[in-house]
């Protein structure tokens, strides 16, 4: 049976999405999701997103990497699926919904989406990098030159070795324009690859930044391979709150299959 698809993108991380309400799609069917998210044989994207009905906020967001298995939370995503939500008249410029790590505010104009994300109540500083959860897990290393670096290679031997080994984390590399520019590359868990730009993965990198001096702005601007975001946030005691994702979403395509 035909399915009606879409697909968004958010700074090039771009999700083929599904209005699930009437929970026809099977959530287990990974080999399913895994076909719609193949570059090749199916739509092609990073991850497989599904909008459902929730009892008392306006909708529900399911997660699923491109390897078909469901994951953390998707700051990129979450702001697609606010955009998808209007698209779907479900809200008009501001929305809360649950995500797997929680409930989540947000409002958009036109294409730009500002999402909040959950408070990071603590960050483990090492002598080479950061490590945080800011709704999926993030391994943050500073490097002075982005653009030499195989993100692949460098990416996956992180993400798969010691500590995190199989159950992973993100990688990002981020190197500092200014103090408050940063720009950032992130090798993607359950992509397995470099993705143009990590929405959890550069919040981790700017609550990251300030938390070790390297800047002292509570709003900073990030370059990532697919374009321009922005994350806003408030000191609390170790962590931060506040923590606001912004940036753009955009539909580019609707089919069936
Ligand atoms: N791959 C991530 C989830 C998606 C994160 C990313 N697409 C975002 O925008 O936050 C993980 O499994 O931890």
């Amino acid at each position: 049976m035909k399915q009606t698809f879409y697909k968004y993108q958010g700074t090039g991380n771009d999700f083929v999405m599904i209005d699930n309400r009437d929970l026809s799609f099977d959530k287990n069917d990974t080999k399913r999701i895994k076909f719609l998210c193949d570059r090749r044989f199916g739509i092609g994207a990073d991850g497989f997103i599904l909008l459902e009905n929730h009892d008392t906020l306006d909708f529900k967001m399911v997660y699923f990497n491109s390897d078909g298995n469901e994951s953390s939370m998707c700051g990129n995503g979450g702001r697609c699926i606010v955009a998808f939500a209007k698209f779907l008249e479900i809200i008009d410029n501001s929305t809360s919904f649950e995500a797997i790590d929680g409930l989540h505010h947000a409002q958009i104009e036109t294409d730009t989406v500002k999402l909040q994300m959950q408070d990071v109540k603590y960050l483990e500083k090492f002598e080479s990098h950061v490590f945080l959860n800011t709704g999926s897990p993030h391994h943050v290393q500073m490097e002075t030159d982005l653009t030499q670096l195989d993100i692949k290679k460098v990416g996956s031997t992180i993400r798969y070795g010691a500590p995190y080994n199989k159950v992973g984390s993100n990688v990002n590399f981020v190197s500092k324009i200014s103090d408050e520019l940063f720009s950032v590359r992130t090798y993607e868990r359950g992509v397995e690859d470099e993705t143009l730009s990590c929405g959890t993965g550069v919040t981790a990198v700017a609550l990251a930044m300030n938390y070790i001096g390297e800047t002292e702005k509570k709003l900073i601007t990030l370059n990532v391979e697919g374009g321009t975001l922005q994350v806003s946030f408030e000191k609390e005691g170790q962590g931060y709150k506040n923590i606001w994702l912004i940036g753009p979403a955009v539909q580019v395509f609707k089919g069936e299959i």
